[in-house]
């Protein structure tokens, strides 16, 4: 499926899809029951509904080469599972949209804004004053009333968030008609190492076919936005120098999201030379904080060591100890924000590029890896309760043993200085965790109905 067709959510329903898988399934056994001449009747009229279907498609290829997505005028249209469009909507695209920082604001697409990343650096934009739309496909690869969540102190905030998916050519064709946006901040993806496994097509759709779908969109705005995009320190692999450097070989992926990553890298290349289009990635390292992704280990051990249940801690097969470099959200926004604010300008214009634009990208961790038996007994103390440990040796799930930033080039290109350990940033996240998910009696929150299960892990 092309990353052009825009009913494609580009990361479909985890649940759907399993679903789906079974309901398929059971229907190919069914088919087993039918005789051949029924068989050869049922063949030949769905090839006539599907000639048929060919002729009056609006989809057919003669016609999606006739109207491009710009030409097409309708008051509202249907993507994915959302609306978008009509004035009233293009009102609060504009109003989100405009500068308030004199001279130097900037105008910013966040895609994933809901995410966590992407709330808190919106968050962040907006209170400097500059312009921000969000973008977000709302999809439920994890609870996605935590994304809701996300989404009213987004609108507290004053940025509004345009509920539809990175794979539709048509709204991102729009946004940019409607805004000059001078930086993307592309934080749309299928995030998790293992869910790899699970799911792979998800990582192509949105790592792969989705970034694709947004440098298209950006390369063909009349004005070019500059792009800051996340990568991963999964990219690294099985890389064994330390710390891990921009220099370092990162053609050993260990899963399929480190893979989809390291495509958008390459791919990234691809656009900065043909397009001219400013391309900045960031590899983040195992980002944790307040309003996290309930699908990451510490995340979901508070959550179990919180029910009295069991967590499992992942080994070595030699024993040897598993760490990462855990980064607190805090030091990733302001890293976030010092690329948009060095990046520089695209040199293309509508699809021509007018000469040499830059291209970088740059390590946002911590620099100190912490094992993960360290990171439980961290959250002991703050949750002041004892975790029941598991631990079994790391299957073999696309984990790698240990990351550390080498965060020199970052320091030296952006100013990025981290400053937050997972001592004091645990402490924040569990302060939080317990205020988010507490029990109807103590929480404002669960009042309005937002606690309850967190996960989708
Ligand atoms: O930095 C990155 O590039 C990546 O960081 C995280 O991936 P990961 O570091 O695997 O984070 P977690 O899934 O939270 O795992 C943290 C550590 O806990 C360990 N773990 C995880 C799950 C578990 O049940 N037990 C366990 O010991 C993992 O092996 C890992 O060492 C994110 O989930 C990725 O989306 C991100 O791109």
């Amino acid at each position: 499926m092309s990353y052009m067709d825009g009913a494609v959510p580009s990361i479909p329903a985890k649940f759907k899809s399993e679903k789906s898988y079974h309901h398929h399934h059971h229907r190919f056994l069914r088919w087993h029951h039918f005789s051949l001449p029924k068989l050869l009747t049922l063949s030949f009229f769905a090839a006539a509904i599907l000639f048929a279907f060919f002729l009056i498609s609006p989809h057919s290829s003669s016609t999606v080469l006739r109207s491009s997505p710009t030409t097409e005028r309708r008051s509202l249209r249907t993507s994915s599972s959302a609306a978008w469009g009509g004035p009233e909507w293009e009102k609060h695209v504009r109003s989100s949209a405009r500068i308030r920082r004199r001279p130097f604001g900037i105008s910013v697409l966040v895609t994933g804004a809901a995410g966590f990343v992407g709330t808190h650096a919106s968050i962040a934009l907006r209170r400097r004053g500059d312009g921000v739309v969000g973008l977000d496909n709302f999809n439920n690869y994890y609870d996605p009333s935590l994304k809701r969540a996300r989404q009213a102190l987004l609108s507290k905030s004053g940025v509004f968030l345009v509920e539809g998916d990175i794979n539709d050519a048509l709204l991102l064709s729009k946004l940019f008609d409607l805004v000059t946006f001078t930086h993307v901040l592309h934080l749309a993806a299928q995030a998790g190492v293992r869910y790899a496994m699970v799911n792979p097509g998800s990582y192509v759709r949105s790592n792969v076919a989705g970034l694709v779908s947004i440098l298209e969109a950006a390369r063909s705005a009349t004005s070019q936005p500059a792009i800051v995009w996340a990568s991963s320190s999964s990219v690294y692999g099985l890389n064994t120098q330390v710390p891990f450097s921009e220099s370092h070989r990162t053609d050993r992926p260990a899963s399929l999201y480190a893979a989809s990553k390291k495509a958008g890298e390459e791919i990234a290349h691809v656009y900065n030379h043909i397009y001219g289009l400013s391309i900045t990635g960031l590899r983040f390292f195992t980002v944790y904080g307040p309003w996290g992704r309930p699908d990451m280990a510490y995340f979901f051990f508070t959550r179990d060591i919180l029910a009295g249940k069991p967590i499992t801690i992942f080994e070595g097969s030699d024993g040897a100890t598993i760490a990462r470099d855990f980064t607190y959200i805090d030091d990733i926004v302001q890293g976030c924000l010092a690329s948009l604010d060095t990046a520089q300008k695209s040199t293309g214009s509508g699809g021509t590029k007018q000469g040499p634009a830059q291209l970088r990208v740059f390590n946002l961790g911590n620099t100190s890896p912490v094992p993960v038996v360290e990171l439980v007994a961290i959250l002991e103390r703050h949750l002041k309760m004892k975790a029941k440990r598991k631990v079994v040796k790391m299957p073999r799930n696309g984990d790698v043993q240990f990351t550390h930033a080498n965060t020199s080039l970052a320091k030296k290109e952006l100013g990025y200085h981290p400053t937050t350990n997972l001592q004091t940033g645990l402490k924040k996240f569990v302060k939080w965790y317990l205020t988010y998910y507490a029990p109807p009696s103590r929480s404002y929150l669960n009042k309005k109905g937002r606690g309850g299960s967190s996960t989708s892990s």
